[in-house]
């Protein structure tokens, strides 16, 4: 991963962003799209949720790489076979680099997940998970059954709120993780790392007494910032040296918040993975972790409710 000059991390920006939608480029189509992910990607787990809350497990088929990002990127489980990772069914692929550069042979970003596929015109529709989880969100509400069309993650009442909470919760916490973790100087993870701890203290305090950070329902806020604390106590308090406190020990609020949704909503505990989470972030970072031991603790992943 690359720091800037000051040794603080800055994520570059997804390169395709376009929407499905009718009369555009790319229609709303039965078996027409596809979902690659990877179980240890916070970002990828974000569409896996919100596919399976609105009922798109047939519409859009996922594929799942393995969890070890190595020089080539993200392998397949033709190249690496790790438990619960998949092959390619498309274009027997070995790396999503591949896909990518099937998609634009000029690409010369990073080859990330999730990628959401276009099997008509073989190539990427959108690979920002923010933008492909408001695709999930109505795109496809034609094909479903009446009471998931009608859920929505982001109502028109509480678009305001919820765009106010991820102006502040994505760079200080979802990516603030990151920018602690990848910090190559002191004074550049000093910062993050208490940026992080701000924006928690403050979650905390929203979600005292409540199940939701808006309007009492379940919103992309909530999925957005979820993918996070689950993996903040397992992975990004060791490996990216957010110790400050733990969500567990220090946040009892936004612990009950995370247990919940994890046990009482399938689609949270089925899309997370806590052998691919951790693997992955303590295998690939080498420079972070050039042994590439994988902690047992903390155990356990997360607290029964
Ligand atoms: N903006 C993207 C970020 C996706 C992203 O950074 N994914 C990481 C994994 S968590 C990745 O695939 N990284 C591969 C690389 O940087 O080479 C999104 O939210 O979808």
């Amino acid at each position: 991963m690359k720091t800037e000059a000051d040794g603080s991390f800055k994520r570059a920006d997804a390169s395709f962003r376009n929407f499905i939608e009718k009369g555009g480029r790319f229609e709303p189509e039965k078996d027409r799209y596809h979902l690659y992910v990877s179980y240890a990607c916070p970002w990828a787990t974000r569409t896996l949720i919100v596919r399976k809350l609105k009922g798109l497990e047939d519409l859009i088929p996922v594929t799942v790489v393995s969890p070890r990002m190595g020089s080539q990127g993200w392998p397949f489980a033709s190249v690496d076979n790790f438990e619960a990772s998949d092959e390619d069914p498309l274009y027997k692929s070995e790396h999503v680099k591949d896909l990518y550069l099937k998609a634009d042979p000029d690409y010369g970003g990073r080859f990330t997940v999730p990628v959401l596929w276009d099997k008509k015109n073989h190539t990427i529709v959108n690979n920002e998970s923010s933008e492909i989880i408001r695709i999930f969100n109505h795109a496809f509400d034609e094909f479903i059954p009446k009471d998931k069309a009608e859920i929505d993650f982001y109502p028109t009442e509480l678009r305001n709120e919820i765009d106010e909470l991820n102006s502040w919760i994505y760079p200080n916490v979802n990516n603030g993780v990151y920018r602690s973790g990848f910090a190559s100087t002191q004074e550049s993870y000093s910062k993050a790392v208490k940026e992080v701890f701000e924006a928690l203290d403050k979650l905390e305090t929203i979600l005292d007494g409540k199940d939701y950070l808006v309007g009492n329902r379940l919103t992309e806020a909530d999925i957005r910032l979820w993918v996070t604390i689950i993996r903040f106590d397992p992975v990004y308090v060791g490996h990216f040296k957010c110790n400050i406190r733990t969500i567990r020990g220090g946040y009892p609020n936004i612990n009950t918040w995370l247990k919940k949704l994890y046990w009482n909503n399938e689609a949270f505990k089925v899309s997370t993975n806590f052998n691919h989470i951790k693997t992955h972030y303590y295998w690939s970072h080498s420079a972070i972790n050039p042994t590439r031991i994988v902690p047992v603790g903390p155990f356990p992943d997360i607290e029964p409710l």
